[in-house]
C-alpha cells in the first residue's frame, strides 16, 4: 500500500492504462478487461486490473492536472514496479485541421506548469513520449486503420483560462492540442527510466467551439482504447 493507492505489490500489472476520469477506468475495466478485480478506490480513484488477449493490464484514474498524475505516476512507479504508463484523455484542439474524435499521439508536451522550471532552476526541459511506445501505438493504429496525428501537446495548468484567446500563441507555433497531465507523466516516467505515452481523443474545439458531452468522454473514444490496451 502506497499512501494514495491501496494495492499489494503484484496487484498492478507493468502496463497500466491512466485516463484522468476514474469512472472512465471503470468503463475501460467493465467493457475491455477479463476477470476486472478492484484494486484502489482511495480517494474514489478507481483502479482495476485484468487481462486483455491473455496479458495482465491494469487501468486507474490519474484526476486533473500535473500534481495529481505526478503522485500518481510516482507511486505506481516506485511502489508497485509499474513499467509502462500510458495515459488515454481527452483534449481540446488547437487546430483546424484537428477535429472532434480525433486521435493524437503526444510526441512531446509544452506547458505553463512551473514543476520543471522549478525543478530544473528555471532551465527548459523537453518532456517527450517513449519512442517504442510511440512506434508500437503508431504501427497498432495503422493495423486497425485508425487515423491518427502526433505532435507536440500543451499541458496546461488551467481549464479556463482568464485569456482564451491566448491558445493563438501556441497554434501558431505548431502545438495541436490542449490536455492538463502529460507534461507530468513524461517527466516522471523519465526520472524513473520508465516508458510513458499518451494518447488523446479530441472531445471538444476551442477553434470551433465543438463540444462533447461528458457521458461521451467517460463512455465512448473506444478508438483510443484499443490502440492503449495493444501496447500491454
Ligand atoms: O479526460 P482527461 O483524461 O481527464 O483529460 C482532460 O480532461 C480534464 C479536463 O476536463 C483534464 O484532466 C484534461 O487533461
Ligand atoms: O484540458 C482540456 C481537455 C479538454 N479540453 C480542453 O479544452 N482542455
Amino acid at each position: 500500500m502506497s499512501i494514495h493507492i491501496d494495492a499489494k505489490k503484484g496487484d498492478i500489472a507493468e502496463t497500466i492504462l491512466l485516463p484522468g476520469d476514474p469512472l472512465r477506468a471503470k468503463w475501460i475495466a467493465e467493457t475491455y478487461l477479463e476477470n476486472p478485480t478492484l484494486f484502489n478506490k482511495v480517494r474514489g480513484m478507481l483502479g482495476y486490473t485484468g487481462t486483455y488477449n491473455g496479458k495482465s493490464v491494469s487501468v486507474m484514474g490519474t484526476g486533473m492536472g500535473v500534481p495529481s498524475i505526478s503522485i500518481y505516476a510516482h507511486e505506481l512507479i516506485t511502489q508497485f514496479g509499474v513499467k509502462n504508463l500510458i495515459r488515454v484523455g481527452s483534449s481540446g484542439s488547437y487546430q483546424k485541421h484537428i477535429k472532434i474524435r480525433d486521435i493524437v499521439l503526444a510526441m512531446a508536451a509544452s506547458s505553463n506548469s512551473g514543476v520543471n522550471e522549478l525543478r530544473f532552476s528555471g532551465a527548459d526541459y523537453a518532456p517527450t513520449a517513449n519512442f517504442e511506445l510511440f512506434q508500437k501505438a503508431v504501427d497498432t493504429a495503422k493495423s486497425k486503420n485508425i487515423p491518427i496525428k502526433a505532435g507536440n501537446v500543451f499541458t496546461s495548468d488551467e481549464f479556463y483560462a482568464d485569456d482564451f484567446e491566448s491558445y493563438k500563441k501556441w497554434s501558431k507555433f505548431g502545438v495541436l492540442c490542449v490536455e492538463m497531465e502529460t507534461a507530468g507523466l513524461y517527466t516522471v516516467a523519465a526520472k524513473h527510466n520508465v516508458k510513458a505515452l499518451t494518447i488523446l481523443t479530441i472531445s471538444d474545439s476551442l477553434v470551433t467551439g465543438e463540444v462533447t458531452t461528458s457521458k461521451e468522454r467517460e463512455t465512448t473514444f473506444n478508438d483510443m482504447i484499443e490502440i492503449a490496451l495493444e501496447l500491454a
